[in-house]
């Protein structure tokens, strides 16, 4: 494959910050809000924003079901927090808050897991097949509870985490070990925001390599 094409979702969220980190990964990054355009891509990023709204406007621009169809059809896909709930199988938290899963990975989603007291954070961790630490940016995220045996862990939450950054940092030691990356084939999903950190593209660039190993 030469310049694979990427699109991200862009109904809602993060949208331009993905399509600049897929540019400097060398893919050719575009949006995507119809069904002509879906079918163009390679591969897809589902931005963080917020799950019901996603859920929402999927619906009106007609966009849930080719969505859904083409990832149960193997279309890779990377999900970054609202991205993440929405690529799960299952949502804790959900049935009251009208979020419509389209089920590419096969995890059990929790929303706002972190809950009101460290709501948002930022943290360095560890990410599988990623050398060195990742600056992890964590904001109303949700955590993966549960995974099928297909899926892979690729991080979690670290020990000990830098009080001077995390002002609750006592907080966060309890959650130490929940999950927060995860692979499964072809989709990629985050529960943290690595569009956000200026100058690091690792995350991105593991999504474009499984693009291109398609
Ligand atoms: N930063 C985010 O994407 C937040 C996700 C949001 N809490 C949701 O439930 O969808």
């Amino acid at each position: 494959m030469g310049e694979p094409v990427i699109g991200v979702l862009a109904l809602q969220g993060g949208v331009a910050e993905h399509l600049a980190a897929l540019e400097r990964c060398g893919a050719r990054a575009v949006p995507v809000r119809r069904v002509e355009e879906l079918d163009a891509v390679d591969g897809i990023v589902l931005p963080g924003g917020e799950s019901t709204t996603m859920t929402r406007l999927l619906d009106t621009v007609e966009l849930y079901e080719p969505l859904r169809a083409r990832l149960a059809e193997g279309l890779p896909a990377y999900g970054s927090c609202a991205g993440m709930i929405m690529l799960a199988s299952s949502v804790e938290d959900a049935g009251t808050a009208g979020v419509r899963p389209l089920g590419a990975l096969d995890v059990v989603v929790r929303r706002n897991a972190f809950g009101r007291q460290v709501d948002s954070f930022e943290t360095e961790l560890d990410f599988q097949g990623i050398d060195g630490p990742v600056r992890a940016v964590f904001i109303r995220a949700p955590w993966v509870d549960k995974i099928g045996e297909d899926v892979s862990v690729l991080a979690t939450v670290p020990g000990g985490l830098d009080a001077a950054t995390t002002p609750d940092a006592t907080e966060h030691d309890g959650l130490a070990g929940r999950i927060v990356a995860v692979q499964q084939g072809a989709v990629l999903a985050t529960a943290f925001h690595p569009e956000l950190v200026e100058g690091d593209e690792r995350v991105h660039r593991c999504f474009v390599r499984i693009v291109r190993g398609r």
